[in-house]
C-alpha cells in the first residue's frame, strides 16, 4: 500500500510515530464499528486530506490482517468502501471544491453532497443511514478541537454519534511531513500561500508567506508547508477586506502582537540562557553572543539576552514574556536529567501544559546512553505534552525541540551550539523552520572626535537614516569612539558614513574591522 509504504521508508520517526497512532485509532474504530456505520467528513482541506489517506491504508491493513496476507495484497485488490460526505456550500473556494470532486473520482470515494448545514445535515444523514461513527481532520489548536478527545461523542444537541479524531494530536508540521513524504495531491490553493481554509468571505492568503521584493512589487505567496510557526496557521481566516494579506497583519487571533510582519519587516528573536552559575558570575556565557552573532547572519534582530535562574517559575516567566512578542525564543541550559534541569518543565509551565512521556525522545535517548534512565521512565524524555516538535538532523545525535516558537538548545557550548546551529539552518532550507533574512550589513568607524562634538551631529544622522541602526560606544572611557552602522542596505549604510564626515570636520574615521 503506497501510503504505508511511503511513511515505512521515510527517516522521519517522528512521522512514523504519528502515523501509528493515528492507524492504531482508525483500527479500533474499525473493531468497534462496521463499514455500513462509519463515515468520514472530507472537505477538501489538507487535514481531511492526510485523513482520506490515513484511512486508505487504515482499512487496507485491517483488511489484509482480516484476510492474513501480511500486507502483500495489491491496492487495487481492496476497493475502498468508507462512506464519504461533503457538505458543500456555495461559499467554499472552487479550487476546494473542484479538488474535492476530482479527488473523490480519483480514489473512487462514495460521495455523499450535502447541502445543509452540519447539524441538520447530520440529523437527515443519520436518520437515512446507520451511521454510528464519523471520522474528522481535527487537530489540537482547531477552535473546535477544545474537549475533544480521539473518540468523542457529538455534543448535546446534536445527532448522536461517535465524533473519530484520528490526528487530533498531529501538528501543523506533522501534516506536512505527512503529504510531502508520501507525496500525494493537495488542494492547489495550499501552494499559493492559504494555510488553513474556511470559506471565501473569511480566508486570505497567510501574510506570514508574503513575499514582496522589486520583482514581485504586489506581493506573491510562498508555500504553506513553508509557514515556520504553525501556531499562525490561521492568520490568514481574517474578514477580506480588513486586512490586506501582504503586509501589515491587523489582528492575529492567537494573541502575537499587532505588527508589520511582511517579508521586508525584522524577524526578531529573543535568547534565554538558564544557569545559575552564570549568575554567581563563575561561568561565562559565551553561547549568547555566538547566538546573536549567527541571527544577525540571517538577517534577525535579537531583542533580548537575558539570563535566568534554574527555577522553574523563573524559567516560565521568562518565556511567558518573550514567546509572544517575539518570532522565535532560544534557550538552552537547565536540559538534562539533573535537579536542576528544569528548563523543559519550565517552557511546558509557560505554555500552560505538563510535561509527558515522549516516547520518540525516549528512544533516541536509549540509543544514546542505552538503559542508563533514572526512574522507570528516562526523565529526559519528559516533554511538554501536546506542544512539542522533534528536530531531526542525521548529525545530531538527539533531536533538538521546539515548542510553538521556543527553541530549547541542548548545547552546552560554541562548539556544540555551532553544529546545532548549522542542523538548524540545513533543516529550515527544506522547512522554512527559520526564514533566511538577507543578512545585516555593517559598518564600524573609528574616530578620536570626543563625544561632545559627535554627540548632536550623530543624534541628526539617526533622523536623517530611520531605516539603519546606529550606535556609539567606547572600549575605554579616553580611547576612540566607535560607531556603528547596521541596516539591510550597504549603499544606505555608505551614505550615512558619507553624511557623518561631512558633519563632524574635526573628527578623522578610520573603518574598523
Ligand atoms: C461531521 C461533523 C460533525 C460535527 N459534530 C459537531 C459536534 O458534535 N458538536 C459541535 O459543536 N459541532 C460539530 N460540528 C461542527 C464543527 O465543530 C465546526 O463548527 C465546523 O467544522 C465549522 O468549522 P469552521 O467554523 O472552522 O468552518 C461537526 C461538523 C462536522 C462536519
Ligand atoms: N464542509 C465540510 N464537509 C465535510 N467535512 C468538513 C467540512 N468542513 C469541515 N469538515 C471536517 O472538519 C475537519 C476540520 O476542518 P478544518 O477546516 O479545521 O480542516 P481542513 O479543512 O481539513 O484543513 P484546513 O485547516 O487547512 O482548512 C475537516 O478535516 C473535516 O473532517
Ligand atoms: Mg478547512
Amino acid at each position: 500500500m503506497e501510503i504505508d509504504i511511503a511513511v515505512r521508508e521515510s527517516d522521519d520517526r517522528r512521522l512514523k510515530t504519528k502515523y501509528k497512532n493515528a492507524i492504531y485509532v482508525i483500527q479500533r474504530a474499525f473493531a468497534l464499528y462496521s463499514v455500513d456505520e462509519v463515515a468520514f467528513s472530507f472537505n477538501g482541506g489538507k487535514d481531511s486530506t492526510v485523513l482520506l489517506h490515513l484511512l486508505r491504508a487504515g482499512y487496507y491493513l485491517h483488511k489484509a490482517e482480516k484476510i492474513g496476507c501480511n500486507g502483500d495484497l495489491m491496492d487495487g485488490e481492496i476497493a475502498y468502501p468508507i462512506r464519504t460526505i461533503y457538505f458543500e456550500s456555495a461559499s467554499a473556494f472552487p479550487e476546494i471544491n473542484s479538488f474535492t470532486y476530482e479527488t473523490a473520482k480519483s480514489y473512487g470515494l462514495q460521495m455523499e453532497i450535502i447541502r445543509l448545514d452540519f447539524k441538520a445535515g447530520l440529523e437527515a444523514l443519520l436518520k437515512a443511514k446507520p451511521i454510528r461513527a464519523i471520522f474528522l481532520g481535527v487537530r489540537i489548536g482547531d477552535p473546535t478541537a477544545v474537549g475533544q478527545e480521539q473518540f468523542s461523542p457529538s455534543s448535546p444537541g446534536w445527532p448522536p454519534f461517535m465524533r473519530v479524531n484520528p490526528i487530533l494530536d498531529w501538528s501543523y508540521r506533522d501534516v506536512w511531513s505527512f503529504l510531502l513524504t508520501c507525496k500525494v495531491r493537495y488542494c492547489s490553493l495550499y501552494d499559493e500561500g492559504y494555510t488553513s481554509i474556511g470559506s471565501v468571505h473569511d480566508t486570505v492568503p497567510n501574510g506570514l508567506l508574503c513575499i514582496r521584493d522589486s520583482s514581485n512589487p504586489e506581493g506573491k505567496f510562498r508555500p504553506a508547508y513553508l509557514l515556520a510557526d504553525g501556531r499562525l496557521e490561521r492568520a490568514g481566516r481574517v474578514k477580506k477586506n480588513s486586512s490586506p494579506p501582504c503586509g501589515q497583519l491587523a489582528s492575529v487571533s492567537n494573541g502575537l502582537k499587532s505588527r508589520d510582519l511582511s517579508w521586508h519587516s525584522m524577524l526578531t528573536a529573543s535568547i534565554i540562557a538558564v544557569g545559575d552559575e552564570i549568575l554567581f558570575g563563575t561561568v561565562e556565557d559565551k553561547l549568547g553572543s555566538s547566538l546573536c552573532r549567527r541571527l544577525h547572519s540571517i538577517g534577525w534582530t535579537v531583542s533580548q539576552l537575558a539570563v535566568t535562574r534554574n527555577d522553574i517559575d523563573s524559567v516560565a516567566d521568562e518565556v511567558v514574556k518573550r514567546k509572544s512578542t517575539n518570532d522565535m525564543v532560544f534557550i538552552y541550559g537547565g536540559i538534562g536529567p539533573l535537579h536542576s534541569d528544569v528548563t523543559l518543565a519550565g517552557v511546558a509551565k509557560a505554555f500552560g501544559v505538563r510535561t509527558a512521556p515522549d516516547e520518540e525522545f525516549e528512544e533516541y535517548l536509549r540509543h544514546l546512553i542505552g538503559e542508563k534512565c533514572t526512574g522507570d521512565r528516562n526523565e529526559m524524555a519528559q516533554l511538554p505534552e501536546g506542544i512539542t516538535e522533534l528536530l531531526h538532523h542525521e548529525q545530531l545525535p538527539v533531536p533538538l525541540i521546539k515548542c510553538h516558537n521556543v527553541i530549547i538548545l541542548s548545547a552546552t557550548n560554541v562548539a556544540e551550539l555551532d553544529l546545532q546551529w548549522d542542523c538548524l539552518l540545513d533543516l529550515s532550507s527544506s522547512n522554512g523552520l527559520l526564514v533566511l533574512m538577507e543578512p545585516l550589513q555593517s559598518k564600524r568607524l573609528c574616530t578620536n572626535t570626543s563625544d561632545v562634538e559627535a554627540a548632536q551631529p550623530l543624534s541628526k544622522l539617526c533622523l536623517e537614516f530611520p531605516d539603519l541602526y546606529i550606535g556609539a560606544y567606547r572600549a575605554s572611557r579616553n580611547g576612540p569612539l566607535i560607531i556603528t552602522f547596521q541596516g539591510k542596505d550597504q549603499g544606505r549604510i555608505a551614505a550615512a558614513t558619507a553624511a557623518l564626515s561631512e558633519k563632524v570636520h574635526t573628527g578623522q574615521f578610520s573603518e574598523v574591522d
